[in-house]
């Protein structure tokens, strides 16, 4: 009896596998077929491997060399195949089509599965619903609008000031190395710039925004205590304290209340903080780079700087700066070899099929582009590696005619561009000008690998093991 049930046991586990394997394989064959021969994208040329699996992207991604090589094998496949590829997106590597796919006008989306990529489902960043990220958006823009960072561009300064202060008693004349990555890091992360510049975050909060001192998992956390306590403050007096906070204006907008709970607002903050760390500090040490590795724009800039502030201790300010052409342009040149983000930004096609050369591109499926195929494309910027800022002067055309701002995609463009945008410039033009009015500064040890895009983690990273940009601060300027 005990033979018999075993024996009906081993039968039954037995059927259910081998029913479960050969389900398997039919489901993987057929999805194989489905995808290579009728899915809608399936008429695109691609890399059939690519076409038949995400998988490549993970392999990519995670075990490739150091990791992060993704968009170079995509960047490969272009040369072979043209646009192209993924089961499910096309990605497309044209400039002259950036402005059309991420156009203020299109209601396009970001793919909703993306939305849990930084922990923060419920942040603006993260939302994929056209209407309910305007929503979001909304509330937030008005804190990051030019006027606003230019009423508050004064505290920018003063804590590039009081950084100058600490350079000049700790780090001239003595030989000591300063690492450049981590110099504007401290500032980007210090926050009390950011805190103080729009009053955007409580003071309060600020002290727990160092991620060198904190792991992301206790500084979401500890986020999540802060903003309890404004809304328990809130509910308990009427009102927070007082000061014109991103989260006091959120709590007093007109955001339905479902949008002003404790996560929600906690993603808000997090994504808002952790979105300007390294992509300003990036921007800083690529700009200060190529500055000291081109001495004639390096001199162009100071003999501007000179002419416009004869006291290097008495800098004008943030509205006066971004007057002047040849740091602005300096800034813009800087912005592009910085290359941003560096990661395909998706958008799901809606409304109606999009026309694009002999093709049409169907709703439904998502399409990306890179901001760095924009940035370093030859028929736009020529020479693209030059550090060339004479090319953003006057009114810079590129060579399609087009305002060449047109394709300064840095922040991208459209509907879901950088909430952050007026920040960073406010941010990179005061560093910068503040630096190389006051100090004369050579690099240590440094060449292009420093600032190269070797790997993706969001933010363009350089070869592991090839630090950051290296200086001397040699002497004060007068
Ligand atoms: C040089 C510095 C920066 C660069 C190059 C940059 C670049 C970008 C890019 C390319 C996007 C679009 C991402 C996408 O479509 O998925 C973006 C979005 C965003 N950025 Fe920035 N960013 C910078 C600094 C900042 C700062 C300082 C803040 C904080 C105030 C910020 C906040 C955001 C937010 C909230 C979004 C999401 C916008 C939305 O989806 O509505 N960024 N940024």
């Amino acid at each position: 009896m005990n033979n018999l049930i075993l024996h009906s046991k081993d039968l039954n586990i037995y059927h259910i596998s081998l029913f479960a394997f050969a389900s398997t394989v039919v489901y993987l064959t057929g999805l194989a077929i489905y995808r290579l021969y009728f899915h809608p994208l399936a008429k695109f040329p691609d890399p059939r491997l690519a076409a038949l699996t995400q998988w490549v992207e993970t392999y990519y991604e995670l075990f490739n060399k150091e990791g992060g090589q993704f968009y170079f094998a995509y960047t490969d496949w272009h040369k072979k195949y043209g646009n192209e590829f993924l089961p499910n997106e096309l990605h497309i590597q044209d400039s002259t089509f950036y402005n059309t796919l991420y156009s203020i006008t299109k209601h396009y989306v970001k793919v909703a599965h993306t939305q849990y990529r930084f922990g923060l489902p419920l942040s603006s960043f993260a939302t994929s619903n056209y209407n309910h990220h305007r929503l979001r958006r909304g509330a937030i823009n008005p804190f990051f609008s030019r006027r606003k960072i230019m009423e508050h561009s004064h505290a920018v300064q003063k804590k590039v000031d009081r950084m100058c202060e600490r350079l000049q008693n700790d780090s001239m004349g003595v030989s000591r190395v300063l690492g450049l990555n981590e110099m504007w890091g401290c500032l980007t992360s210090d926050f009390s710039s950011l805190a103080t510049l729009a009053q955007i975050l409580p003071d309060s909060l600020v002290r727990w925004l160092s991620p060198q001192m904190f792991s992301v998992h206790k500084f979401n956390n500890d986020m999540i205590d802060q903003v309890q306590q404004i809304i328990d403050s809130r509910a308990r007096d009427g009102k927070s304290d007082g000061k014109n906070t991103v989260f006091k204006a959120l709590l007093d907008s007109d955001l339905p209340p479902e949008e002003l709970s404790l996560h929600r607002i906690q993603n808000e903050a997090v994504s808002l903080v952790g979105a300007g760390l390294d992509t300003t500090a990036k921007t800083l040490s690529t700009t200060c780079f190529y500055l000291l590795s081109n001495p004639s724009v390096l001199q162009k800039l100071q003999e501007e700087l000179d002419h416009s502030m004869p006291d290097p201790a008495d800098m004008v300010s943030y509205d006066e700066l971004a007057k002047l052409p040849y740091l602005s342009a300096v800034i813009e040149e800087g912005l592009r070899l910085a290359y941003g983000v560096v990661e395909r930004l998706p958008r799901i096609i809606s409304g109606s099929p999009l026309p694009y050369g002999d093709w049409v591109l169907p709703t439904g499926f998502p399409v990306s582009m890179d901001d760095h195929d924009v940035l370093t494309d030859n028929a736009i910027f020529p020479d693209p590696g030059e550090f060339r800022p004479e090319r953003w002067l006057g009114d810079a055309v590129a060579p399609d005619g087009k305002k060449l701002s047109t394709y300064q995609v840095s922040f991208s463009k459209g509907p879901r561009a950088c909430v952050g945008l007026q920040l960073v410039y406010a941010e990179v033009t005061m560093g910068t000008a503040s630096i190389f009015r006051r100090f004369d500064l050579t690099l240590h040890d440094t060449d292009r690998a420093s600032v190269e895009y070797y790997m993706n983690l969001v933010v363009p990273r350089p070869k592991p093991g090839v630090h950051g940009v290296e200086v001397f601060l040699q002497s004060l300027r007068a």
